[in-house]
C-alpha cells in the first residue's frame, strides 16, 4: 500500500447460517479439515499492508473462536462480540477502534476500514488493493458481479409487478471497503430499522455520509457461502487451487534417480511438476510435496531431516506429501511415516506413504511408476485426510 494509509478489517463473524442449517454456525465448518473462517484469515494474513483484523463473534462462540485463533496461529486478530443481525455486528466491530469495546487491547484507528463477510475465504490481495485504493479516492467502493438471473419484483397478490434491466443492475459482494469515518458517521446516524433490516453498508454511506461508493468489477469467487453446497463448492475451489504444483525430491542412488525421472514423465501431463530435486534426505527415498501457492523455503534445504523440512512448512499452508519408497527393505522405514504423519496434520500438511518395488525390468518398472503416479494424483486431487499415515504399494 502506497503511502502513510493504516488499513483495518472488520470481519463479521457473528451469524448462526441459518439457510445452511446444522448446528455449527458456517464459519466454523470445517472446509477441507479447517474452518471456514481460518482459511478467510488466512487469506487476510497474507496481505502485508493490515494493520488489525477485528473478527465479530456471538458472544457465545468466543472461546470457541479463540480456539481457532490459537490452533491456527492467526496473527493481528481482535474479537468482539456481534449484535442481532449483521449490521449491528459490523457496527461493534467499528467501535473497537474508538473505544475500547474489543475484547483485548484498544486498536488505533485506521484510515481505511475494509469489511468483509467471514464466510467469504476467496478474497485476493490485488482485489483488496483496488477497493482500499478507489476508497482513498472516493470515501467507499464496494466489489460487484454481474447478475447472474434476473431480479423480479412481484405484488401483493404473487404475480409479476415489475422486472428490472439485469444489464443495469449489478450483484453487490464484497470486500467493501471505506474511509473510516464515513462509515461509523453512517451507523452512528442511521436508524434502528436500516441495523435491523438494512444489507447493504455502501447504502448507509450514501444515505448518511452522502459518499457514493465507486463500484468495481470483481472475480467470480468472491461470492458468500450461504447453503451447504457452497461448503462443497469451497472445498473444490481450494483442492483446484493446491492441486497445481508438485515437487519431486529424489535420494541420489540410481534406482531413485530413475523412478524419479519416470514419475516426473508420468505426472506431468496430469499435475504441474515444478521442479525435481535429487539430494541426500535423510530416510527418505523420494518426497513428493505438493506446493500451496508459495514456493516454500525448506525446498531450499534439502538436506535438512524429512521432519524438518515437513514442519518448517507453515501452519497457513495447506500442503501434501506422498513419501515414495523404492524398494521392499524400506518398509519398516515406512512404517514411521504414520506417526510422522499425525505430527504433520497438526500444521495443515497431509502425508501419504508408497511403497514401489524396483524392478529392473524396463516394462514393469514403467508400469510400476505409471500406477504409483495415478495414486499421486488422486491423493492430491482429493486432498482425503483419511488415508494419511497410510502406506500403498505398487
Ligand atoms: N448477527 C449477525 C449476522 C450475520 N453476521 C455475519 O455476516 C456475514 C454475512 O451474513 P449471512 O451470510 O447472512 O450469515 P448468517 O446470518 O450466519 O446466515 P443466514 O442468513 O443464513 O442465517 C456472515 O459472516 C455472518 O456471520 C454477523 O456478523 N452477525
Ligand atoms: O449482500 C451483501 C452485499 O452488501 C452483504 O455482503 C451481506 O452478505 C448481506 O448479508 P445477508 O445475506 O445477511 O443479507
Amino acid at each position: 500500500m502506497e503511502g502513510e494509509c493504516r488499513v483495518a478489517v472488520v470481519l463479521p463473524a457473528g451469524g448462526c447460517g441459518e439457510r445452511l442449517g446444522g448446528c455449527t454456525p458456517k464459519q466454523y465448518c470445517p472446509v477441507l479439515g479447517r474452518p471456514l473462517i481460518s482459511r478467510t484469515l488466512e487469506a487476510f494474513e497474507r496481505v502485508g499492508w493490515i494493520s488489525d483484523i477485528v473478527v465479530v463473534v456471538a458472544p457465545e462462540s468466543v472461546d470457541l473462536m479463540k480456539n481457532i485463533i490459537r490452533r491456527y496461529g492467526h496473527k493481528l486478530v481482535s474479537l468482539v462480540e456481534g449484535g442481532v443481525t449483521r449490521h449491528r455486528s459490523i457496527f461493534n466491530g467499528l467501535r473497537a477502534f474508538v473505544e475500547d469495546h474489543s475484547l483485548g487491547p484498544a486498536l488505533k484507528k485506521p484510515e481505511v476500514v475494509i469489511i468483509h463477510d467471514a464466510v467469504r475465504p476467496f478474497v485476493d490481495e490485488e482485489t483488496l488493493l483496488q477497493v482500499t485504493s478507489a476508497t482513498r479516492q472516493y470515501g467507499a467502493a464496494g466489489m460487484v458481479r454481474p447478475l447472474v438471473s434476473t431480479v423480479i419484483a412481484p405484488s401483493s397478490d404473487g404475480c409479476l409487478d415489475h422486472s428490472l434491466d439485469r444489464a443495469k443492475h449489478r450483484a453487490s459482494e464484497m470486500p467493501q471497503a471505506f474511509l473510516f469515518d464515513v462509515l461509523y458517521k453512517a451507523y452512528l446516524q442511521c436508524s434502528d430499522y436500516d441495523l435491523d433490516f438494512g444489507t447493504e453498508c455502501l447504502h448507509l454511506a450514501l444515505a448518511y455520509s452522502k459518499t457514493r461508493a465507486k463500484l468495481l468489477e470483481g472475480p467470480p469467487d468472491l461470492w458468500k457461502v450461504t447453503y451447504k453446497r457452497d461448503l462443497y463448492a469451497a472445498e473444490s475451489i481450494i483442492k483446484d487451487g493446491i492441486s497445481k504444483h508438485l515437487c519431486i525430491i529424489t535420494n541420489i542412488k540410481e534406482e531413485a534417480v530413475q523412478i524419479g525421472f519416470r514419475l516426473h514423465e508420468n505426472l506431468k501431463s496430469h499435475i504441474k511438476v515444478n521442479k525435481s530435486f535429487t539430494g541426500p534426505v535423510e530416510f527418505i527415498e523420494f518426497l513428493f510435496h505438493h506446493l500451496g501457492n508459495s514456493q516454500p523455503k525448506f525446498l531450499k534445504q534439502k538436506s535438512c531431516k524429512l521432519i524438518d523440512l515437513l514442519q518448517a512448512a507453515q501452519a497457513g499452508a495447506s500442503y501434501q506429501s506422498v513419501v515414495v519408497s523404492q524398494s521392499g527393505s524400506e518398509m519398516q522405514k515406512l512404517s514411521k511415516i504414520r506417526e510422522l504423519a499425525k505430527e504433520v496434520q497438526k500444521s495443515d500438511l497431509l502425508l501419504y506413504g508408497l511403497l514401489i518395488n524396483f524392478s529392473k525390468e524396463e516394462s514393469q518398472l514403467e508400469d510400476g511408476a505409471r500406477q504409483a503416479s495415478a495414486i499421486i494424483t488422486a491423493l492430491i486431487t482429493d486432498r482425503n485426510p483419511a488415508l494419511t499415515g497410510q502406506v500403498m504399494v505398487v
